[in-house]
């Protein structure tokens, strides 16, 4: 039996669209500033430590830095430091109201309806679980953070990495069969199959490619007790 539900967010709770020409062109267009002018900020300096880290060089400059950034903004990189970075910008835009998470139709009416079955609702996303928590604060169906109990983000794993799935299995200490993961990429899905959880992949567009796994178009196509 299905004891706990977690979802991807771009392209499964989320249009793709709103990510990549949304959020993605509007954290661009404020990482200089981010990277030259607010470089000492208490928050901004251990991100961007980390980013010298994790790219093996600790003497980048400013300059070195944004270069990296821009590169792996282009390569849709899931670099933890700047995952950080892009939830810091994303907190001043939808703090303003320039923009709003966008969530399906389909996927609160599901998630409440499980919610209410007693199944623990969770995200695991390669956006920081700031920029998770920021997207269903400020979304367009209202403030959905009440939804979820758990939010997990590359900091417990790579997506694609089995181990991540393991790890969440125990932090939520639950068997992995238990454990149902929503996703577009059926490689994630791979990846958590091999973890020994059920899987369901989300079919929002034509353009996903399609993996060994059970498919739905939206949230109220899946049916738990399918996933015995
Ligand atoms: C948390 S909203 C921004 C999503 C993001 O930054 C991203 O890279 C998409 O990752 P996902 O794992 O949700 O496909
Ligand atoms: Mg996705």
């Amino acid at each position: 039996m299905i004891q706990a539900v977690i979802t991807d967010i771009e392209g499964t709770t989320s249009d793709i669209r709103f990510v990549h020409e949304v959020l993605f062109p509007y954290a661009r267009q404020r990482l200089a500033e981010v990277v030259h002018r607010r470089a000492n900020d208490s928050e901004i300096a251990p991100a961007l430590q980390a980013l010298r880290t994790e790219i093996g060089r600790p003497d980048a400059d400013g300059d070195d830095l944004l270069t990296v950034l821009y590169g792996f903004m282009a390569e849709d990189r899931k670099s933890p430091a700047l995952k950080t970075l892009q939830g810091i910008i994303w907190r001043d835009g939808y703090r303003q109201g320039d923009f709003f998470g966008h969530v399906y139709d389909d996927v609160v009416p599901q998630l409440t309806a499980w919610r209410r079955q007693g199944v623990a609702l969770g995200v695991y996303s390669s956006g920081s679980v700031e920029a998770q928590q920021l997207l269903f604060g400020h979304s367009d169906k209202g403030d959905l953070r009440w939804l979820f109990s758990h939010y997990f983000d590359t900091r417990v794993g790579a997506k694609r990495q089995s181990a991540a799935y393991q790890a969440i299995a125990a932090e939520l200490a639950l068997p992995p069969a238990a454990i149902l993961f929503l996703s577009d990429i059926y490689q994630e899905l791979d990846a958590a199959r091999d973890a020994g959880w059920r899987t369901c992949q989300l079919i929002r567009n034509d353009h996903c490619a399609s993996g060994s796994h059970p498919q739905a178009r939206r949230f109220d196509e899946i049916t738990l007790q399918e996933f015995v």
